[in-house]
């Protein structure tokens, strides 16, 4: 059944349980798992269409060939940024079935176990690690390849069966060719007093590894949420899916004191349409930009706000798009000699037609994984001197102080709590504040063109837990205009500050053997930069710092008293079957890449009572 055009929608003679609007990572998870029980019917609104048999998502060597495509990305950028030169700086979102994950490179990380489990602390039952590893788990299958024990050891890629699924509907797997630049990398990262973690899903994620990937290795293709929760149900009879529909408002009754989600409106084909008749939920997952536009235009949100645009207040919840909080990475690479093929010999046609014939007749080689990669997480305490993290102590203190005074008030509360939490996290050091990403190539940069022939290496690196707080709101009554969204980067000094370290510490490694017995030459940050030392730092992250697309908080779960828009079981304040799921909910960043998180929390709201 699954796909309908609205007129088969309106002839649709069966009740609608359950509406999802946006197909994306979270939707697609929930609305599969959901339409399991052939007693209920789930029907998801996609704004984009279909990807499927797709080389552009399905390859993974095309990884990032769809970005800026309106076909597949709804391509924002930020307001310019007044702590970053006023720059705008670009936002790809996932657009069509499966969402972000359709979009996404790959990787696939755990948060740390204190990451999670402050969202019980900061009031919501049920939220912890435990109970979102199990929902982890089983939204995935590892599949194995045989690996020696010393690949393993070398290369931080040792599976603890106990961390990892077995039975879910996406596919994750290691990458199958290694690296000796991968070694080095690793090599050199204990040299600095970070040792190789080998598997980083159990909960304790500081440390080197080398990331699985959403790769469904059998078939050399992406694994997302279309093809895990979608595509294998499209016999459901019982699961509709509208294409190509943009829902622009809910629709509401009033049930007592609370609003109830009866139906939606939605443009399709340039015309505004609508369905009414919801049974029980209508659930909102359309990722942390676009949620909390959609709660604005049904009169969600901060009064204020809304009156500027001419929407009716029917909710007064002040926290909708507050609380944006996103991770943000700079790049520093190195040209580098080595004997070894890198990503960058992916440029040279010769080798590009090779690894192409070895994809389309084995499903191997370089388009079939991920890009050659490895990653660190690093706490603060290995950044810099105890005087540093003094200083930093006390620059968090004055610029949290400065937020907590700009903020909405209603928000206080809720923004104090976090930060507290921020404390700790900062303070131990078994958990990440820092992520280098090491990219065995030229990672693609605005500020330098690789050159054929020539062999580097990258290391990106990325703030896991910022103080700074970002909104998106609408910026006009059009539903079909994109949100304003200004993440407000460092507008609090110690995340710049914070952010210079990393690069110092990236930089470091590459002057420290054996990574430094490759290094020829560092191309970024360029020399007018490094000659000015910190403040030169300063000046290149300002210049040329991008996000690393991991936005959360926007809807963020927390009780209504501390700011909140969702409670511990997703529903918006003031409704009675208005739920959101999706990272907006997220009320604080986690230290990693964020899919396995969104896919759990798919998984976890499916399986709760709240729904049924
Ligand atoms: C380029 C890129 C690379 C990334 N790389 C990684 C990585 O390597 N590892 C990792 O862990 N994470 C990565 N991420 C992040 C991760 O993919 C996302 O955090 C996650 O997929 C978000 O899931 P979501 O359900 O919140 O939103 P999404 O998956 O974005 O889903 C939102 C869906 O809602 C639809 N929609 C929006 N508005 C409407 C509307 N009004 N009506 C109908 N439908 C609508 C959208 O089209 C979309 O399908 C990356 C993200 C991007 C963009």
């Amino acid at each position: 059944m699954p796909f309908i055009s609205p007129t088969e929608l309106k002839a649709w003679t069966h009740e609608i349980h359950y509406v999802v609007i946006g197909g994306g990572t979270c939707g697609l998870t929930l609305a599969g798992r959901l339409s399991e029980d052939p007693n209920v019917n789930v029907l998801v609104i996609e704004a984009g269409t279909h990807h499927v048999n797709d080389p552009l998502v399905d390859v993974p060597g095309n990884r990032g060939r769809a970005l800026a495509n309106p076909k597949y990305d709804w391509a924002f950028s930020t307001v310019p940024q007044s702590h970053a030169n006023n720059r705008r700086l670009f936002e790809p979102r996932g657009k069509g079935l499966g969402g972000s994950s359709m979009l996404n490179y790959f990787g696939m990380f755990r948060p740390s176990k204190d990451d999670i489990d402050a969202l019980e602390k900061l009031g919501n039952k049920g939220w912890n690690w435990d109970s979102l590893l199990h929902y982890m788990k089983k939204s995935e299958t590892l599949v194995e390849f045989p690996i020696s024990e010393s690949d393993a050891v070398t290369f931080a890629a040792k599976i603890e069966r106990e961390y990892h699924g077995t039975n879910g509907p996406l596919k994750k797997c290691l990458p199958r060719e290694w690296s000796q630049l991968q070694k080095t990398f690793f090599d050199t990262a204990e040299t600095l007093g970070i040792p190789r973690n080998p598997d980083t899903n159990g909960g304790h994620n500081v440390g080197a590894m080398t990331s699985l990937t959403s790769i469904d290795p059998t078939t050399g293709t992406r694994s997302y949420s279309s093809t895990a929760y979608l595509d294998p149900n499209l016999h459901r009879k019982n699961l509709l899916v509208l294409l190509d529909a943009q829902v622009t408002k809910i629709i509401f009754s009033k049930e007592g004191d609370l609003h109830k989600a009866v139906g939606v409106e939605f443009v399709k084909d340039n015309s505004l349409d609508r369905i009414t008749g919801i049974q029980k939920d209508c659930i909102i997952s359309t990722g942390s930009f676009k949620t909390p536009q959609l709660l604005e235009l049904s009169g969600i949100g901060n009064p204020s706000i809304l009156s500027k645009f001419d929407v009716e207040t029917l909710i007064d919840l002040p926290g909708v798009g507050e609380n944006l909080q996103d991770h943000i990475v700079l790049s520093t690479i190195a040209e580098v000699e080595t004997s070894e093929k890198t990503n960058d010999d992916l440029l040279d046609p010769e080798f590009l037609k090779l690894h192409k014939e070895l994809y389309e007749t084995k499903k191997a080689g370089l388009l079939a994984s991920g890009p050659k990669s490895a990653f660190m997480f690093v706490p603060a305490e290995k950044l810099g001197s105890d005087r540093d993290l003094i200083s930093w102590q006390d620059q968090m203190h004055a610029g949290c102080t400065d937020t907590l005074a700009q903020v909405h008030p209603a928000l206080r509360l809720g923004l104090e709590k976090q930060y507290a939490i921020q404390r700790d996290l900062f303070a131990s050091k078994d958990q990440a504040q820092a992520e280098i990403l090491d990219f065995i190539g030229h990672r693609p940069d605005p500020n330098s063109t690789p050159v054929l022939g020539k062999h580097y290496t990258s290391l990106g690196c990325a703030l896991m837990h910022p103080l700074s707080r970002g909104t998106v709101h609408i910026a006009s009554s059009d539903p079909l205009a994109p949100p304003e969204i200004d993440p407000n980067y460092f507008a609090n000094e110690a995340d710049l500050d914070l952010l210079v370290h990393i690069a110092e510490f990236a930089l470091r490694m590459m002057k420290t053997s054996p990574l430094s017995d490759c290094v020829k030459e560092v191309i970024l940050p360029k020399k007018e930069f490094l000659e000015r030392g910190r403040e030169g730092l300063k000046d290149y992250i300002r210049a040329t710092c991008t996000p690393v697309f991991h936005p959360v908080g926007t809807a963020s779960m927390l009780p209504r008293e501390d700011g909140g828009v969702v409670d511990a079981k997703l529903k918006v304040y003031g409704t009675s079957n208005l739920r959101v799921v999706d990272l907006s909910i997220l009320p604080l960043e986690v230290s990693c890449h964020t899919q396995t998180v969104a896919y759990g929390i798919g998984e976890k709201v499916a399986s709760s009572t709240c729904l049924k």
